[in-house]
């Protein structure tokens, strides 16, 4: 058992996520930054890394009021769940994600992360801890399953949504393409990861929808079921 996942991330012309130094850009415009804030708006958890709040420090907060408001008179907290992976309990305890918008954060550490660093952590936000040495995906959705998100957005980095894809672990692919070339071999991609060599292992997608906003394209894909 586990939560319908949508990954979403915004990539250049040439597949990056963002430059070599890992510095945050903007790839989308403002109508696809709204897209995403609806996207926030109809999830019950949003799900990033420990990599993307260390170079972001985003807060994924719902953006829009309207949107916010929305979710008040459906009895529902402004903001959706926010959930970090984060094995070893790094999450810096000032981090956007931990201290704007109201509503429940869950850092979720290995079985053998520090003691101290979860009972510091556990004052601001639930601790959900899984697998040893590094976050078992099956055993969290499980557990997130079970309490009861069910809608769950992924919004990366590149080595989360590579452990989500290569695991098999999706519903739906969205990825904006934005109208820049950021380049660099060791620049953040979609998937990144140790990839696949075996073509019989690539995840295969069925194409849903292709769409022009702002100067890219959004591009939906639904995850091909094995025959
Ligand atoms: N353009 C876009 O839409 C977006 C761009 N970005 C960019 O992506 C970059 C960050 O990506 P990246 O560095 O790959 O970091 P990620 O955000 O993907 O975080 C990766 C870390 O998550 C932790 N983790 C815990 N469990 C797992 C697991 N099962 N699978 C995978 N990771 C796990 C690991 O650290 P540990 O084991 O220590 O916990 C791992 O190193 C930044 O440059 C950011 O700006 C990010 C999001 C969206
Ligand atoms: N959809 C999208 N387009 C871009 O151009 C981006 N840079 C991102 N980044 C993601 O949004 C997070 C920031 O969220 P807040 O503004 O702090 O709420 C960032 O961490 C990436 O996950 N996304």
């Amino acid at each position: 058992m586990r939560p319908y996942i949508i990954i979403n991330a915004a990539m250049s012309a040439d597949g990056k996520l963002s430059t070599r130094e890992r510095r945050q850009v903007r790839i989308s415009g403002s109508d696809d930054f709204a897209r995403v804030d609806r996207m926030r708006a109809e999830s019950d958890a949003i799900l990033v890394g420990i990599g993307t709040v260390h170079a972001d420090d985003p807060s994924l907060t719902v953006k829009s009021p309207e949107l916010r408001s929305a979710r008040r008179r459906e009895g529902r907290p402004e903001n959706p769940i926010r959930i970090v992976l984060d094995s070893h309990a790094e999450t810096p305890l000032s981090a956007d994600i931990l201290v704007k918008g109201e509503g429940e954060r869950i850092i979720v550490v290995a079985e053998d992360a520090d003691l101290r660093k979860i009972r510091a952590l556990g004052e601001h936000a639930m601790i959900i801890s899984c697998g040893k040495g590094r976050v078992d995906l099956p055993c969290l959705l499980q557990k997130l399953s079970e309490s009861g998100i069910e809608r769950l957005m992924i919004e990366g980095g590149g080595t989360v949504i590579w452990s989500f894809l290569s695991e098999g672990l999706f519903d739906e692919l969205n990825t904006y393409i934005g109208s820049c070339v950021i380049g660099g071999a060791m620049a953040p991609t979609l998937a990144d990861g140790e990839g696949f060599i075996d073509e019989s292992q690539f995840p295969r997608l069925l194409l849903q929808e292709v769409q022009r906003i702002d100067d890219g394209l959004l591009i939906r894909w639904k995850r091909k079921m094995e025959e």
